[in-house]
C-alpha cells in the first residue's frame, strides 16, 4: 500500500518582532518527515505549546512551512495553491461556529466549497449536498437551517460534511471533538470511522486526548518543543514509549504503563 500524505523535513520558525532591532525565532515545528497510507489514522499528540496545531495548520496550507514539502498521492502541495489542496486536504475544527458564516443556511455553506472549487451545475450541487447530509446522518430539511439553530453535535456533523463533500483523500481534525460532551464525541467518531471504511478517507487527529487516540488511530506522532519525539504504530507506541513525554501521557492517562494484558482490559469509552 503506498502513502496518501507525505510529509518530507516539514519545518516552522515564526519571527517575532519585539522592536525595531530586535527578532526572536521561535522553531514552532523542527524539520518533521511522516507518511500515512490510505484509509488509516494518524495521531499528533503532546502537550500544549509543543507544536502539533502548527503542524496541522500548515498541512492544510493555513500556514506557510519555513522548509519541507507535502505530498497527497502524486501532488506536491503549494502553499497559496487552495484550489488544488482543498480537493486533497480538509480540515475540521473545534468550533464549528468560528468558521461558519451566521447569515449562511448549512445548504449554502456546503454549496460554498462546490461553486468555488467545481464546474457542477445547481442541480448537481443540490444532489451533492443532499448526499453528503445523509451521510453524516443529517436530513435534506437541514438544507434550510441556520448553524445557530443547531446543537453542538448537529454543528459539528455540518462542519464534517463541509469537509467531506469535495471527497478529500485526507482530513485533518484539530481538537475537533474536544469541547463535545462524551456521548456526541463518540457518536460523531463512530460516524467518522464508518465513513472512513465507506471511503478510505485518511484521519489526522490533533489531540492530547490520548484514551481515544488508543481505540481509533494506527499510528501515533508525539511532540514536544517543536520536535517529533516519537513516531510509530500507537500499539507499539502506547505499549513500549521510548520518550520521557510519552511515558507521562501514558502514566498521567492509564495510570500506569500499558502492557498488553492492561491494553486488553481497558474498555473505556472514548
Ligand atoms: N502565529 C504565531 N506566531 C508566533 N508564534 C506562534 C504562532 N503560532 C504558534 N506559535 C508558537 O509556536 C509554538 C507551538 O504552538 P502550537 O500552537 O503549534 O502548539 P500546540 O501543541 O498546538 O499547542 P496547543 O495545544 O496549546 O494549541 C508555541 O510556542 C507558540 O507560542
Amino acid at each position: 500500500m503506498s502513502p496518501v500524505l507525505k510529509v518530507r523535513n516539514l519545518s516552522k520558525t515564526f519571527s517575532l518582532s519585539r522592536s525595531m532591532f530586535r527578532h526572536t525565532e521561535i522553531q514552532a515545528v523542527k524539520p518533521v518527515s511522516f507518511s500515512l497510507n490510505e484509509g488509516k489514522t494518524l495521531a499528533i499528540i503532546g502537550q500544549n505549546g509543543s507544536g502539533k496545531s502548527t503542524l496541522a495548520k500548515m498541512l492544510v496550507g493555513m500556514i506557510e512551512p519555513t522548509s519541507g514539502e507535502i505530498w497527497v498521492e502524486d501532488n506536491k502541495l503549494e502553499y497559496g495553491d487552495y484550489q488544488t489542496r482543498c480537493q486533497l486536504v480538509r480540515m475540521i475544527f473545534q468550533n464549528p461556529d468560528s468558521s461558519f458564516d451566521p447569515r449562511l443556511r448549512i445548504g449554502q455553506l456546503l454549496e460554498m466549497p462546490l461553486k468555488q472549487n467545481t464546474d457542477l451545475d445547481a442541480n448537481e450541487r443540490e444532489k451533492l449536498i443532499y448526499e453528503v447530509l445523509k451521510q453524516v446522518g443529517l436530513l435534506p430539511d437541514h438544507a434550510q437551517y441556520y448553524p445557530s439553530v443547531m446543537a453542538a453535535g448537529q454543528k459539528q456533523r455540518v462542519a464534517l460534511a463541509r469537509a467531506l463533500i469535495l471527497k478529500p483523500k485526507v482530513i485533518i481534525a484539530d481538537e475537533a471533538l474536544a469541547a463535545l460532551d462524551i456521548s456526541m464525541r463518540s457518536q460523531i467518531i463512530n460516524l467518522m470511522l464508518s465513513l472512513q471504511e465507506e471511503q478510505n478517507i485518511s484521519y489526522v487527529y490533533v489531540t492530547q486526548d490520548i484514551g481515544m487516540m488508543k481505540h481509533i488511530s494506527d499510528q501515533i506522532l508525539v511532540m514536544q518543543d517543536g520536535e517529533v519525539v516519537e513516531n510509530g504504530n500507537t500499539a507499539e507506541v502506547l505499549a513500549s514509549p521510548l520518550s520521557d513525554v510519552t511515558k507521562k501521557l501514558v502514566q498521567s492517562y492509564f495510570g500506569e504503563a500499558l502492557t498488553a494484558d492492561t491494553w486488553r482490559k481497558d474498555t473505556r469509552a472514548f
